[in-house]
């Protein structure tokens, strides 16, 4: 289905690859305020890694800063070896609440197209102006076929669900075949189904072209079969780690600064215990 897949980086397995993404001993201050400090974080191509917390915790700003769209206060953020800095083709970014109302007309394919037109400039001669636009129409088509959104790119995006829009934004932020693709609660507003729909796209898309991706998220459950780690950003803490080692009573106890009950329901499912009121206090 994806031409996609020969133009993926290739990684060797026999080396141990050095991380796409190091945060050391990283803290942002905005205003007077401190939202997080003492960030650690090694991520290396095709994890699939999801930023939890309650809101206001600093999850959003933790993708910026890994963007370079904030500034840190402390430490440093490398991506691809560099200093983080805003601007950077190889990440796709989906920002948060992102929709289109109902009387935009513009069609799914032209709103996913924008994705590699957005930062061009220049008038081409004309041949190559036909080869690019070819190639052009095959980049979006794949980016379509791998969101799965090929019924319906032709359609006006203000008529489409959230979910069908959601596709084609991480379709946009696809279409330049990004190593990193960070997603800003790209479930929100989604039903069960769509968020699961949703979350096994963005599973396949990090397996299959060895993109890491970061995405924030308010409830785990969703993508808790699908991603590899959690960053749970707390208070200004964060722990780092797999759902079982970071979900855990003792660990969210620990950062809210109170009992929390971490439960697992029947169906596999998560229920934090506890933290809902600690949210409510926190912003009380
Ligand atoms: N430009 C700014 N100046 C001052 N404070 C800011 C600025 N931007 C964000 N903040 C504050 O930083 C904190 C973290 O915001 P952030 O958007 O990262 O949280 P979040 O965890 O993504 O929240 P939510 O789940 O509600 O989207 C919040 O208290 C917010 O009010």
């Amino acid at each position: 289905m994806t031409n996609f897949l020969p133009q993926a980086p290739q990684v060797s397995s026999s080396v141990d690859p050095a991380p796409l993404i190091e945060v050391r001993e990283a803290a942002v201050s905005l205003g007077a305020h401190t939202i997080w400090r003492d960030v650690r974080l090694s991520i290396q191509a095709g994890e699939f890694i999801a930023i939890l917390g309650p809101n206001g915790a600093g999850k959003s700003t933790l993708l910026k800063a890994i963007l370079g769209l904030v500034p840190l206060s402390q430490g440093s953020i490398t991506v691809f070896g560099q200093p983080a800095r805003r601007g950077n083709a190889a990440i796709g970014y989906v920002p948060q609440r992102r929709h289109f109302d109902a009387d935009v007309h513009v069609r799914g394919r032209s709103v996913v197209r924008l994705g590699l037109d957005g930062g061009r400039w220049g008038l081409p001669l004309p041949f190559v102006a036909r080869a690019q636009a070819r190639a052009a129409a095959l980049r979006v088509q794949q980016a379509i076929d791998l969101v799965g959104a090929t019924a319906y790119a032709d359609r006006p995006i203000g008529e489409l669900s959230g979910g069908e829009q959601q596709r084609l934004l991480i379709a946009q932020a696809l279409v330049t075949q990004p190593r990193i693709l960070a997603l800003d609660e790209p479930l929100d507003n989604l039903d069960l189904r769509h968020q699961q729909a949703v979350a096994t796209v963005i599973r396949r898309i990090s397996r299959e072209m060895h993109t890491s991706v970061l995405l924030v998220t308010h409830d785990i459950n969703p993508l808790l079969a699908a991603v590899d780690r959690v960053i749970y950003v707390v208070h200004g803490q964060v722990a780092v780690g797999t759902p079982a080692e970071v979900i855990t009573t003792e660990t969210l106890s620990r950062l809210y600064g109170t009992p929390v009950e971490v439960l697992h329901a029947s169906d596999g499912r998560i229920v934090v215990v506890g933290q809902q009121e600690m949210e409510e206090g926190h912003h009380g």
